[in-house]
């Protein structure tokens, strides 16, 4: 079987009755948004197009998203867990979307509270009542009534929707604790807020997808035991030809061409050895969807391609402390681009 026929493509999008996404999420699924909320349904050749721009599906992609359905159905949250750029959002939304229930994403960060999360108070409403009836009697009362909004999390359990939590090392440990209890116990506690009530059941639907980069960097708090334990999981590191496979149907190029932007990224990681990060799927992507789109051929000798592959490597070479200069980086990726087959 050829591999273009391996390949299915299909939307990431959930469905349109998703209630809280974030930015990112709208990000991704963008064009299958646009097409849920125009008034006329797309053209066929334009929804067939759209849907080749998202996720790809191969064996192997097919076989984690299985494996991850499996755990979830049965009740247990799933941790994806892969370096930069490896495919784990993209992943998450897929599994999400295959699991098809209305869909929240939370990204992590050290200033997510517990508040965010559980709800808090955005206001009250006061309501006068004037009595009047009497002359020369006046009566007034008032009524104060502090409004309560439900955060995300109590929301998403209460209502069974998929969690995906991205980046959740990024938020403080305190604030993560309170999975601990909805993963355990299945109740979300109430404690700290205003509510009446001291917790809120989960929904039997309600599942979470973990996602995380096992590359300690700043900005990182170090993952709480209790709540790994509490977590299966997966490794997303998708092979060469997988990757390949993804780069050429997403960034619609062909075969050829993923295979040599694979090769260049590869022999960067060859000189580089400390930048992990450079072999991800988003840098292939990039380098591979301008090249396209600004009619480059991407092969070696051809300069402008060399310098594409150069704008979009050469800063990651020295965040990743490759090199010290723009312009060794610079010279390592030329170097990468001549190499490669
Ligand atoms: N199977 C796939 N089909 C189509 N596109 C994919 C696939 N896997 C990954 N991608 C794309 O590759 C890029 C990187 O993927 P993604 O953002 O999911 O990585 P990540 O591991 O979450 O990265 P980070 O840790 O930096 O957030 C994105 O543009 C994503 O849409």
């Amino acid at each position: 079987m050829s591999a273009q026929k391996q390949v299915q493509s299909r939307r990431t999008a959930a469905s349109s009755r998703n209630e809280s996404i974030n930015k990112k999420r709208q990000q991704k699924s963008a064009p299958a948004n646009k097409s849920q909320q125009s008034a006329k349904p797309a053209p066929k050749k334009e929804a067939a197009q759209q849907a080749q721009k998202n996720y790809v599906e191969t064996e192997e992609t097919n076989n984690l998203i299985k494996r991850a359905v499996r755990c979830l159905t049965s009740g247990y949250p799933i941790h994806l867990t892969g370096r930069s750029g490896a495919g784990k959002t993209a992943l998450a939304l897929e599994i999400a979307a295959q699991k098809g229930r209305p869909l929240t994403v939370l990204t992590g960060n050290h200033e997510m509270t517990n508040e965010d999360l559980l709800g808090g108070i955005t206001g009250v409403t006061s309501t006068k009542l004037v009595d009047n009836y009497i002359r020369q009697v006046y009566k007034k009362e008032v009524n104060i009534k502090e409004n309560w909004t439900p955060g995300r999390l109590v929301e998403a359990a209460e209502k069974g929707h998929t969690l995906i939590y991205d980046e959740f090392s990024r938020s403080r440990p305190e604030t993560n604790n309170l999975f601990l209890s909805i993963l355990e116990e299945r109740v979300i506690p109430l404690y700290g807020t205003k509510q009446k009530k001291s917790y809120v059941p989960v929904h039997p639907e309600f599942n979470i997808i973990f996602t995380s980069n096992p590359i300690e960097y700043a900005g990182v708090f170090e993952k709480q035991d209790a709540l790994m334990d509490r977590l299966i999981t997966l490794e997303v590191a998708f092979t060469q030809k997988t990757t390949e496979m993804i780069i050429q149907h997403k960034a619609e190029v062909k075969q050829k061409d993923a295979k040599f932007v694979w090769g260049v990224l590869k022999n960067l990681q060859e000189e580089v050895k400390e930048a992990q990060g450079l072999l991800s799927i988003r840098s292939g992507l990039m380098i591979a969807t301008i090249a396209k789109q600004a009619d480059v051929a991407m092969e070696k000798g051809n300069e402008e391609f060399t310098q594409i592959c150069q704008d979009v490597l050469s800063g990651e070479v020295v965040r990743f402390e490759g090199t010290d200069t723009f312009q060794k980086a610079s010279s390592l990726v030329k170097r990468a681009v001549e190499n490669a087959k």
